[in-house]
């Protein structure tokens, strides 16, 4: 957290004469300065400092007094990091310059000698201003979440949601295989609001949470007088949704005896209430879920294989968040900043050793169990803070996917060495600056990684 704020007070100077560069190093001192004084030297600070302002000379060697090479560079910053403020120095009388710096994307333009005092005021506007989009992009990407009300940036979880919305429209039944947890009953919904059904109703049954006696009537109704208790005609789960979707959460837990009356139900698509004689066309899309193993049970001969068939006509599989990327902690946040406000307190900030807490533990209860964990940790809290002894995670469970973590972090970091000396041919000077980091650091990363070429220039 911290890096990540120091990383957005950063400024960068790009400026060639050493004194004035010097000058202004002393004079906006508020700010992490970072200096450079060619176009190289600046792309190697951007990409080391990912500076969020960055003051430049448009006169830059090779040829101070042409324009080219600090216009060269502009563009280059704004390629490499569009969000960067760049503020740009010009000649006393060149508007021209100024208006086409700002024309190809330049945060504001100050004309050479300039007061210090009032370029630091449009230094310090510029560092709001970037905090600001900053948080905007970071509220969009919590409020435009691809299914209402669920939230991932995990690409495999995109591609179920792109995956769902396709779906949406047809009217093929649609199975949902996950762990327990993971969103299947938000995904089934999500399907239901963006299908031509979204007007009519939505109605969800748990097959494993009703007892083996009642899930019948639950889900066929009964005729009046049917059996003891049943003093007046009452619709089941199947019947109500009708013109809508019916969401069968827990398939793999209906008894043997409901599987073939379901099958029927799916054949004829009509349905008979217990006690009654009419048949009644229902008209409904099936979407069921389960987080067993249907063909294992099917194997085990406790699931009919021409019900899977039937309700499985399209598989859709959910990742467990422990196999999403990054979205242990994104939620995190998100769950924190929802309870906070409904509990009329300032979200709190998550301490990076709760942050490493969430990251290496392993949800077995997936998105129900984190969401839980926050919402008892915003209560617990004292302070604005979430330590990590406020999740109550279990600790040797941490210990094991830190080192998990960390292997994952040297996985990619190898990766990324080899791929840039690949490109650069094995120059150590150009792949240390596309890298961002220092050629000792790069000899340090070869050698750790046993890539440490002998001549290695
Ligand atoms: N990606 C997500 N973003 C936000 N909230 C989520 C997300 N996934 C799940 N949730 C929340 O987690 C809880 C569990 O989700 P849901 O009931 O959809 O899971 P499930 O897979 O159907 O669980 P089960 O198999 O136990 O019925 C709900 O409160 C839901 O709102």
């Amino acid at each position: 957290m911290n890096s990540t704020q120091d990383k957005q007070r950063t400024l960068l100077i790009v400026e060639d004469d050493l004194a004035l560069q010097k000058q202004m190093r002393w004079a906006f001192d508020a700010s992490e300065t970072v200096v450079a004084s060619d176009r190289e030297s600046a792309i190697a600070q951007l990409r080391k400092h990912e500076p969020a302002v960055v003051t430049m000379d448009l006169g830059l060697p090779p040829a101070p007094d042409d324009v080219s090479e600090g216009f060269k560079l502009l563009r280059e910053i704004l390629t490499l990091a569009p969000d960067t403020k760049v503020i740009v120095l010009t000649g006393q009388h060149d508007r021209e310059n100024a208006i086409k710096a700002v024309g190809l994307g330049a945060y504001d333009f100050f004309a050479k000698p300039f007061e210090p005092e009032l370029l630091n005021l449009t230094i310090e506007r510029a560092f709001r201003m970037h905090d600001l989009q900053r948080e905007n992009a970071r509220l969009a990407a919590l409020e435009g979440s691809p299914l209402s009300g669920l939230l991932t940036r995990d690409p495999g979880m995109l591609k179920v949601c792109r995956t769902i919305e396709k779906l949406a429209s047809a009217s093929a039944t649609v199975a949902l295989l996950g762990e327990s947890g993971t969103g299947k009953e938000i995904l089934a919904r999500g399907l239901h609001m963006r299908s031509a059904r979204a007007r009519e109703r939505f109605v969800a049954i748990n097959c494993a949470a009703i007892p083996d006696a009642l899930l019948e009537s639950e889900l066929f109704g009964y005729e009046k007088g049917a059996f003891t208790g049943a003093v007046k005609q009452t619709l089941g789960k199947i019947e109500t949704a009708n013109g809508g979707t019916l969401f069968l959460d827990e398939i793999g837990d209906l008894p043997l005896a409901l599987q073939a009356k379901l099958l029927r139900f799916l054949q004829e698509r009509s349905i008979e209430r217990i006690g009654g004689r009419e048949e009644i066309p229902v008209d409904v899309r099936i979407v069921c879920a389960t987080h067993r193993n249907l063909k294992a049970q099917i194997q085990a001969g406790v699931f009919r294989e021409d019900l899977y068939y039937r309700l499985a006509e399209i598989v859709i599989e959910i990742p467990p968040l422990r196999e999403r990327d990054g979205d242990a902690t994104y939620l995190a946040h998100a769950f924190a900043q929802r309870f906070a406000k409904e509990n009329g307190r300032r979200t709190p900030i998550f301490t990076d050793d709760a942050l490493s807490a969430i990251e290496a533990h392993r949800w077995p209860g997936n998105v129900r169990e984190l969401e839980n964990c926050i919402k008892r940790a915003v209560i617990m809290a004292d302070g604005e803070c979430i330590a990590a002894e406020d999740l109550g995670l279990a600790a040797g469970d941490e210990d094991l996917s830190i080192f998990n973590l960390r292997q994952v972090r040297e996985d990619a970091e190898r990766a990324a060495v080899l791929k840039v000396i690949a490109r650069t041919n094995g120059n150590i000077a150009r792949a240390a600056e596309i890298l961002g980091v220092s050629r000792p650091s790069l000899y340090d990363l070869l050698s750790r990684f046993g890539l440490k070429k002998e001549n290695a220039s």
